[in-house]
């Protein structure tokens, strides 16, 4: 049986000032031990990524960014490559967020092509999927989420994802308040990983690390984290104050 080491991150959406950012990344660096259990990560807003890299250099946080555009250079106003990303001090980042979907005209073809340019780079990928409110009342949970692993991962190799983790976040979670139940996320997780298995077998299925994300907070963690195929969270709000995410993070304790 795999072990997969969790991970939990921080994603701070359209968040903090550069300087707002380095206190909340050297109060978090002050709250760890260096021993956790969990791999930590945060992705700051792109402003942030190289002021933060510098505070939590060598400490046991890792740095993600939040988007990136799929070519390494050229006439593209306004975007920020892979490359650009891992000089930055990015080892991680996270691709197809639902908000950016909603907001940003992100389709699975796009996803598809930022996964490869990160990848390229040797930068992780946190790929996100996650179905709306109408699409689990009518009952297309599992067929949203396939079209978007198939679409998402389409050409990628088992070498190509074996380093991946995968978010599933439900679109109806983000920000409410409202987290899926434990059974409900466990049930998506395992579809997941069986998705996974399918398509690049089971030893990096097995490997492959789930994160659940939608209103994660110190008091739902531990339940959350119990079950066999959620390997960690990715945090919105609740990662903004460090003392509340390092809650999150110790959540054995
Ligand atoms: O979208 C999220 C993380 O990427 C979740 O956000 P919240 O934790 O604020 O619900």
């Amino acid at each position: 049986m795999t072990t997969r080491r969790p991970m939990i991150a921080g994603n701070w959406k359209m968040h903090k000032t550069c300087p707002e950012a380095e206190d909340t990344a050297r109060a978090l660096v002050g709250q760890l031990t260096g021993k956790e259990e969990a791999e930590v990560m945060i992705a700051p807003p792109a402003t942030a990524l190289v002021p933060v890299s510098r505070i939590i250099g060598d400490t046991p946080v890792q740095l993600g960014a939040q988007n990136l555009f799929w070519e390494n250079q050229g006439a593209y106003t306004g975007e920020v490559s892979a490359p650009m990303l891992v000089s930055a001090g990015c080892r991680y980042v996270i691709i197809g967020h639902s908000e950016r979907r909603q907001y940003f005209g992100e389709t699975d073809e796009g996803v598809n092509k930022k996964i490869k340019a990160a990848v390229a780079a040797g930068l992780v990928p946190v790929i996100c999927i996650g179905e709306s409110e109408t699409e689990r009342d009518g009952g297309k949970t599992f067929s949203v989420l396939d079209k978007q692993m198939e679409k998402g991962l389409e050409g990628l190799s088992e070498d190509q994802f074996s380093q991946a983790v995968m978010a599933y976040e439900p679109v109806w979670a983000i920000g409410t308040g409202r987290s899926a139940t434990p059974e409900q996320a466990q049930e998506v997780h395992a579809h997941v990983r069986q998705f996974l298995e399918k398509r690049f077998g089971a030893q990096t299925a097995g490997a492959a690390r789930i994160l659940y994300g939608g209103s994660v907070k110190p008091a739902n963690t531990a339940e959350l984290m119990a079950l066999p195929d959620i390997d960690g969270a990715l945090v919105g709000g609740a990662s903004l104050k460090p003392d509340t995410f390092a809650e999150i993070i110790h959540y054995k304790r």
